[in-house]
């Protein structure tokens, strides 16, 4: 992607008459491509507009800048055109006065008749011939802004920036100016950044849109993707399968924010006691089967047992809100994807590095590939049935998505394409989706399978959207699927509560795993406030057998979601150097070469040995050894790097040395 508009590490402070500082935004990173329409999105107050006014020029940013186009913006432009919410109009002008005002005093060099012609079109373009000489005074809001818009226009700024533009208009003059508006960025290929508190105008007109965090030191809290192709009709917008996913994403976004603003105003000190030093926490998870030892831990009395006496669950809509939910402090400890840690740690994506750490592995197994019902027709049954459907229709891109890149689903789900000869990133599309929208985007067609954790396999294959065409006893028997991850500076400031946190998940990792429990898990996980999925889509994880699809017979898959036996728990630093090896492998991260230090800092195996005898469990395995996977190949963590050298599919390697001692985790 390259970059049309940069926001680089931008923050504002605004000085107080008191003396003191507001600081409105704290380090905002937005990269923005040509064509593109991104939307600002968040509560009053939390610096929309400053961020606006801060790429137009018309502020200056305290740290860090904007680059458009490769030129630092430092002051306002005509490259750079602002349509405001009360139209900023001269009201002793006409219409087509308030036009030409703008077009002959920025293109003074063009011929008058070609300045004439250009002020005539966008009289046109929004429709205001009938209105051309009359003045603001005559003419209603939505012409008004209209006028404001073809002004904007007339000049042919590289960027549109538009503050709450129809925020003062009734709901019919806001819905035509909105299509309006949609009409003429596809048109003209517009660049737009627009802030609006209206998320159905959001999801209608932007590609991204940017959640900002509420103040002070407002942050991207969120970016989401708007799938819907463009030109876009307003219908079939929200008839779309995944409107509703995405307008309560970012519903659920808003209410968390509203939500730790509440916490903020009584804001809990930290609380110490019982031995601890904080025993209020927030926790999150991802609504999935294997959150069950989150869940057991506050439901059954486990964080309770071991003195965390006020734990709050917060059920996140993406992996990637985790990520940044632990990274801001919003969140204590989550779980998190096994790899995560690692990512953080490492700065994978181009963030920042910042040191995470796991002291417990929660759970093993539980993930599918899920392929569309689509490719059942067509005869796809195996892995090497889709190198051949790929090689069959080379017109065809087939797209699978995967929960994050960190993910064990990204990882098995490459490690098993290329072990079929298929290259996942030049042969399929590889794209990144929340679990809980894998099968709303598997049914819209958007997708073509995708690889997941439960209950959103069963849920395609009961709904008869598609069929698991691999399970991780095909991949990866037993590996590692989901951790403990908190920052390094949150372990080292709360040991002894970082300790209880390890025991009482572990407790709860052990009750998940009695077969005599799992009915009452099922239950319990179906309630909205955690997974919120259909009880019969949640049982093949943990009681049924497992079913593939509605043609076949349901397999016995034993420990298909996996939390205690089999020495789950320990955060194993063989496998999590094979992550990343293949953060390697796939050139989402170089590989360190101290890597045996950065397992040490990162895989808390003393953190897990501690609690685990405390707990009176001696019988913890101290190395996992050899990682065998079902086709045969293993990994024999002596050579990291010849195995890495061996692969036949794989991304040019980088081996660098990770400066661990300057990895202090930096104030977010
Ligand atoms: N010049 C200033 N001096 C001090 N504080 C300021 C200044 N300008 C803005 N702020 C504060 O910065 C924060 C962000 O303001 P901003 O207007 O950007 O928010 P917003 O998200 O656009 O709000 P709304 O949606 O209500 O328009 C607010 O708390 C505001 O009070």
């Amino acid at each position: 992607m390259s970059s049309f508009v940069e926001v680089d590490h931008v923050d504002q402070v605004f000085p107080l008459p008191n003396g003191l500082k507001y600081i409105a935004l704290k380090n905002i990173t937005l990269d923005i491509t040509k064509g593109e329409f991104i939307t600002l999105l968040g509560h009053s107050g939390c610096g929309k507009s400053t961020l606006l006014n801060i790429i137009a020029g018309l502020n200056t940013p305290t740290q860090g800048g904007v680059v458009l186009e490769g030129r630092q913006v430092t002051k306002p432009g005509p490259d750079r055109m602002v349509v405001f919410q009360n139209y900023s109009l001269l009201p002793w002008l006409t219409v087509r006065e308030n036009i030409a005002l703008a077009v002959n005093r920025v293109m003074k060099d063009l011929p008058a008749e070609e300045r004439k012609d250009i002020i005539e079109r966008h009289i046109d373009l929004v429709k205001l011939r009938p209105a051309a000489n009359k003045k603001p005074g005559q003419l209603s809001g939505g012409m008004k802004q209209r006028v404001a818009i073809a002004r904007a226009l007339s000049i042919r700024p590289k960027l549109l920036l538009l503050d709450e533009p129809f925020g003062a208009l009734d709901a019919l003059t806001r819905s035509s100016l909105q299509d309006q508006l949609m009409q003429i960025a596809d048109e003209y290929q517009l660049t737009c950044i627009m802030v609006t508190h209206d998320v159905d105008e959001a999801l209608l007109l932007s590609d991204r849109i940017v959640m900002l965090t509420n103040g002070p030191e407002s942050y991207v809290g969120q970016i989401l993707e708007v799938p819907f192709v463009r030109p876009r009709d307003r219908l079939k917008v929200v008839n779309h399968s995944n409107y509703y996913a995405l307008r309560s994403e970012i519903v659920y976004f808003l209410n968390q924010q509203k939500k730790a603003k509440q916490r903020k105003v009584g804001q809990t000190a930290v609380i110490a006691r019982n031995g601890l030093e904080k025993v209020n926490l927030e926790l999150g998870f991802v609504p999935l089967t294997d959150c069950a030892p989150l869940i057991i831990a506050k439901e059954k009395g486990f964080f309770q047992k071991h003195g965390l006496e006020d734990v709050t669950l917060s059920r996140e809509p993406s992996w990637k809100a985790i990520s940044e939910g632990v990274a801001s402090k919003r969140l204590d400890a989550a779980q998190m994807t096994a790899g995560m840690p690692l990512a953080m740690t490492l700065g994978m994506g181009g963030k920042a590095p910042l040191p995470t750490v796991t002291g417990l592995v929660l759970s093993r197994n539980g993930n599918a590939i899920t392929f569309s019902k689509q490719l059942y027709d067509a005869g796809v049954r195996t892995l090497a049935d889709f190198k051949h459907a790929i090689a069959q229709t080379p017109d065809k891109i087939h797209t699978l998505a995967v929960v994050h890149p960190s993910s064990m689903h990204n990882l098995l789900l490459r490690h098993w394409l290329a072990s079929g000869g298929i290259d996942p990133d030049t042969d399929v599309s590889l794209t990144v989706i929340p679990p809980a929208q894998m099968v709303a985007t598997l049914k819209a067609g958007s997708i073509d399978g995708f690889c997941a954790g439960e209950p959103w396999n069963s849920h395609a294959v009961q709904e008869g959207l598609g069929f698991v065409v691999a399970t991780d006893f095909n991949i990866w028997p037993g590996h590692l699927e989901k951790v403990l991850g908190v920052r390094e500076d949150w372990a080292n400031q709360y040991p002894n509560t970082h300790l209880a946190l390890v025991k009482a998940l572990l407790e709860a990792c052990e009750y998940c795993d009695d077969r005599r429990n799992r009915e009452e898990l099922a239950t319990l996980l179906s309630r909205p406030e955690y997974v919120g999925a259909k009880l019969e889509y949640l049982r093949p994880g943990l009681v049924d057998p497992y079913r593939r699809s509605l043609d076949s017979e349901p397999e016995n898959l034993p420990r298909f979601n996996q939390f205690y036996v089999d020495q789950t728990n320990c955060p194993y630093r063989t496998e999590g150097l094979w992550i990343m090896t293949q953060f390697a492998r796939w050139g989402l991260t170089p590989f360190p070469k101290n890597w045996v230090d950065v397992l040490d800092r990162v895989r808390r195996v003393d953190v897990f040995g501690e609690a685990a005898r405390e707990l009176g469990l001696l019988d913890i395995e101290p190395n996992r050894g050899l990682v065998h996977f079902a086709d045969g190949s293993v990994f024999n963590p002596d050579d990291p790097v010849g195995y890495l050298n061996g692969l036949a599919i794989k991304r040019e390697l980088r081996i660098e040395e990770v400066a661990i001692d300057a990895l202090v985790a930096a104030t977010v």
